[in-house]
């Protein structure tokens, strides 16, 4: 029988990942999804044909996984408000929510349990994310194996053995959409004032970027071989990475992605603090 699924809030990340289950063959029954008032669990439970309930601590009472996906903000809170619930089930925490260690989590909730602590990013929400999790130590392999399941509905999953990785991972995933929206927008600009009309080279770049990582992921030749196949001796694409490497785009990248890392272990610090 398949695993009882509980989701706790059940906002973009937690019908991003119920949504992949079901498609994967999830049964619908397995899953409950939680929110504060009717309102906003009318829509999923008609969409997702799921279980939904207005109440954690009923919701968690037959879970075998509770997965935690509510604002870090008000983590604290809801933790605590369904610590006894939790404590008489035991079931497996799998927390998608940015920044709050493991530890911080099992204290919050009584202590004692099994917690996978996963950074997703947004492109779960069309099937293709990519998350980074971790487990404590007193995850079992069938827990790891649950949550590996449970993700995979919404795209590629790679497990760190450091929790402080995952803060790695917020740099070069968690965040990293956006990095490539800011791409697509600098190379909108640029091809408007090259004459074309937005939209288009809107398109053309989205595609463009669609296709690199399509053919990136399928080949076996590294990146850096794909690149230089693009570049004709003394043509075009030569001149623009000329550009790009002269600008330092190497070091910008690692000088952002360091701040990021480092953000997210700030923002451990301050949540933790409660
Ligand atoms: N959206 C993103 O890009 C990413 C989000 N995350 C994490 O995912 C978590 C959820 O984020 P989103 O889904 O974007 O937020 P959201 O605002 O879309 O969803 C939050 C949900 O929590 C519900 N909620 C509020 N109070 C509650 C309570 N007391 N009990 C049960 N449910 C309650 C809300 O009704 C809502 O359904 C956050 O912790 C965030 O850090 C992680 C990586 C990326
Ligand atoms: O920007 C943030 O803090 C969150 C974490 C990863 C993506 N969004």
């Amino acid at each position: 029988m398949a695993s009882q699924v509980t989701f706790i809030g059940a906002g973009n990340m937690a019908s991003a990942i119920i949504g992949g289950m079901i498609d994967s063959g999830y049964p619908r029954e397995a899953i409950t999804a939680t929110a504060p008032h009717e309102e906003a669990l009318t829509s999923i439970r008609e969409r997702l044909g799921i279980h939904t309930s207005t109440d954690n601590a009923t919701a968690v009472a037959s879970a075998d996984v509770v997965v935690l996906a509510v604002k870090p903000q008000i983590m604290h809170d809801v933790c605590s408000a369904m610590r006894d619930a939790v404590q008489a089930r035991k079931p497996l925490i799998l927390s998608v929510a940015a920044g709050l260690p493991a530890e911080t989590l099992e204290t919050w909730l009584g202590g004692e349990l099994a917690v996978v602590r996963c950074m997703p990013n947004t492109p779960s929400l069309v099937g293709a994310g990519a998350a980074g999790l971790y487990a404590n130590p007193r995850v079992s392999e069938a827990q790891r194996r649950l949550a590996t399941e449970l993700l995979e509905a919404v795209g590629l999953v790679e497990w760190v053995e450091e929790e402080a990785l995952l803060e790695a991972v917020t740099a070069v995933s968690g965040s990293a959409p956006a990095y490539f929206f800011l791409m697509f927008e600098a190379m909108e600009e640029a091809g408007a004032r090259l004459g074309l009309p937005a939209d288009t080279a809107r398109r053309l770049a989205m595609q463009t970027a669609f296709g690199a990582a399509r053919m990136a992921m399928a080949s076996d030749k590294t990146p850096g071989e794909l690149k230089r196949n693009v570049m004709s001796p003394g043509g075009t694409t030569e001149r623009a990475i000329e550009h790009l490497e002269d600008a330092g785009l190497r070091d910008i990248m690692q000088q952002a992605m360091t701040a990021c890392a480092e953000r997210a272990r700030e923002m451990a610090a301050e949540l933790g603090k409660r």
